[in-house]
């Protein structure tokens, strides 16, 4: 699995597939698509174009929210919170070979995810941010580092990344909580060169795996 994954954000600068394709051109190899309130076509479009940048890259690309056009789109898989369907019933519909996340603010979260078969979990928020709405409590270092030490106790393994508010100068001190790696929108799409803050971030991710 990754470290990094780009989250697609709409931007007055950039529209949804050129936001995944700064990224994909920085190094980025995992994509969601999120597109809060686009319509069925736009999803349709949209998606079309991401799918076709992701397997120009080699990257995976996985949707927000949408089981249901994980198959039309031919994505690789979905992220599911708390108000989308539930894990066991996405995983029966998706099969096995899809990969599918789950959200998670607290070790309960991440409990009932591993039982019902998510392959990863999205774990945040780390700090305030703007690009979702109605946020769950920050977790801030402390609140991961909380709930990989229930992991470890319960013998849970999944890969869990940071989500959040983060900023390229968080992640040494999120990695060494033990996360597996980060989500990331506005610090990539704020910057000058989305590619080149890409490039330096999965530097920074690389030198802190080796
Ligand atoms: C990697 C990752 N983690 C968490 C989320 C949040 O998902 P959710 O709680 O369903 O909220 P929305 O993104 O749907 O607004 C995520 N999308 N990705
Ligand atoms: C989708 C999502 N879920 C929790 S925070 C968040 C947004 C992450 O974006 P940013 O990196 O801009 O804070
Ligand atoms: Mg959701």
């Amino acid at each position: 699995m990754q470290n990094l994954q780009f989250i697609t954000h709409y931007t007055e600068q950039y529209g949804y597939a050129d936001a995944a394709r700064l990224a994909l051109e920085g190094g980025c190899r995992w994509i969601q698509l999120r597109m809060k309130d686009a319509s069925p076509e736009e999803w349709m479009r949209t998606g079309a174009e991401v799918e076709a940048l992701c397997r120009r890259y080699g990257a995976t690309f996985i949707l927000d929210d949408h089981v249901e056009w994980v198959d039309v789109l031919h994505a690789d898989g979905v992220h599911l919170g708390k108000s989308d369907m539930p894990i066991d019933e996405a995983r029966r519909l998706l099969g096995q070979d899809r990969i599918i996340g789950g959200t998670a603010n607290t070790l309960e979260d991440v409990m009932l995810h591993a039982v019902r078969g998510a392959d990863y979990i999205g774990c945040g928020p780390f700090r305030f941010t703007t690009t979702k709405e109605k946020l769950a409590p920050t977790l801030g270092l402390e609140g991961y580092r909380r709930i990989l030490d229930g992991m470890k106790k319960k013998g849970i393994s999944l890969p869990l990344i940071a989500i959040g508010g983060i900023t390229k100068e968080d992640i040494p001190a999120l990695m060494e909580t033990g996360v597996d790696g980060i989500a990331l929108s506005g610090t990539i799409l704020r910057a000058g060169s989305p590619t080149e803050e890409t490039r330096n971030i999965l530097r920074i991710l690389n030198v802190q795996q080796s």
